[in-house]
């Protein structure tokens, strides 16, 4: 590569593919049979290719699509023109197609679209430079990334189906030994539970038994803002001390601010901070104390970048969100959180959900050893597309039948009184 040459896309295919996922519980119901994801994949001029990966439901996949058509001749050293090149893709069309079960509903659609080109274009300028994209993104702070182990409460198996490998877990005691399970394997060194499912005295109990089991764990309790202030109050009264910050008690900026005036316990959101349009509001009324940042929402990697440095003037904390994904996301995820001083938190991942048999790249470099994954070293993101693995996962999207997440529809075929109505308790 010549010095100011550019570097231009000459194809770009977009993949719908499913993946298997255990019936894990939130808020809003319960993870179906298949969990969708979008692969994007960039060719360039000179036959450099690079990958990204977002979410799989109908109208995202769209969105995708249409900005996909736009993208020929795109510089991949230009993403001011990948941002504008999605502007004008998308128009006026920008709302819903969240991709989040409803969880995550204001975050910007124009920063959602942009996320998966955004990292296939840093992919591909790390392998013309040959460099890894956490340089890219300003070097490494750290040779390896936590990540916590995410605890779900869960059914045994999907209906009609045989138990899978985890079993049930349903009260505290399942909950331990789901937890150990994941300590063991994984070595992980912070815990994050899953709430919102069971009536919130339940899920404190849930929490002291896995103190009780884990005295060293940090621990994290995510109820997906299920409760009212009041509720959230009390739990923050009953866990005071306990956690290491609780997500998302209660719901918009107003209830979390009501509850963060009344304790001292962290609080920290994916819900109600979730586009720039946020922070001003979110940091005037003190509503939250840890903003859990996404590439795949917030608009790519750089815009993570400019999150944590608006975090670090407002003197917020950073940790990071996830939802069920690939191995593509989770290099991004690990090349990000290396290259971010101000993420000083253990990482969300489902990562162990995922059975390892299924994805579209070779896991073997994201290995999750003593908690954590060493950043890929490699030019780009340091994982390869493997090309059998995305035909058989996207024969599996075109088979399985699922188009757009419904954790609560899929939740009402075996509960018909189901509702997802907050505040809940
Ligand atoms: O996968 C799930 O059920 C999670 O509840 C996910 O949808 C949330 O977006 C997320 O993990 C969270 O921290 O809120
Ligand atoms: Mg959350």
């Amino acid at each position: 590569m010549q010095a100011g040459t550019s570097e231009r896309i000459v194809d770009v295919t977009v993949t719908p593919v499913a993946f298997r996922d255990p019936p894990l519980l939130n808020s809003v119901g319960v993870h179906e049979p298949y969990a969708l994801r979008t692969v994007v994949e960039i060719t360039t001029e000179s036959g450099v290719s690079g990958v990204g990966e977002t979410y799989g439901g109908t109208l995202h996949l769209e969105r995708l699509r249409r900005t996909a058509a736009e993208l020929d001749g795109l510089d991949v050293w230009n993403l001011n023109d990948l941002v504008a090149r999605t502007t004008r893709a998308l128009g006026t069309d920008t709302s819903g197609g969240d991709g989040m079960a409803g969880m995550v509903t204001g975050s910007s659609t124009v920063d959602r679209v942009v996320s998966p080109f955004d990292v296939a274009c840093m992919d591909v300028q790390g392998k013309l430079v040959g460099r890894p994209v956490s340089d890219l993104l300003g070097g490494a702070v750290r040779p390896s990334v936590p990540y916590s182990a995410y605890l779900f409460y869960k059914w045994a198996g999907h209906p009609g189906q045989e138990e899978d490998d985890w079993g049930a877990a349903l009260d505290p005691a399942g909950l331990v030994d789901q937890a150990r399970r994941m300590i063991e394997t994984y070595g992980f060194s912070s815990i994050k539970l899953k709430g919102g499912v069971f009536p919130p005295d339940e899920e404190i109990a849930a929490v002291r038994a896995l103190r009780e089991a884990f005295p060293d764990h940090p621990l994290r309790l995510d109820p997906n803002a299920v409760w009212s202030t009041e509720t959230s109050l009390r739990v923050a009264r009953e866990l005071e001390g306990v956690l290491q910050y609780l997500e998302d008690p209660a719901a918009g900026i107003d209830g979390m601010a009501a509850v963060a005036a009344g304790t001292p316990t962290p609080l920290a959101t994916n819900m109600c901070v979730v586009s720039f349009d946020d922070l001003a509001p979110a940091v005037a009324r003190d509503a939250v104390g840890i903003v859990l940042s996404d590439h795949h929402f917030w608009g790519g990697l750089r815009r993570c970048g400019q999150l944590a440095t608006i975090c670090e003037t407002f003197g917020l904390g950073l940790s990071m969100h996830s939802n069920s994904h690939l191995g593509i996301s989770l290099a991004a995820m690990t090349h990000l959180a290396a290259a971010t001083p101000r993420l000083t938190y253990a990482c969300d991942t489902h990562w162990p959900w995922k059975r390892p048999d299924e994805d579209v790249v070779d896991p073997a470099p994201l290995r999750i050893s003593e908690g954590a994954v060493a950043v890929p070293t490699a030019p780009g993101l340091g994982v390869e597309l493997d090309r059998d693995a995305l035909a058989r996962l996207h024969r599996q999207y075109l088979d399985c039948g699922l188009r757009d997440r419904d954790d609560t529809g899929y939740m009402r075929r075996f509960e018909p009184s189901f509702s997802s109505e907050t505040p809940r308790w």
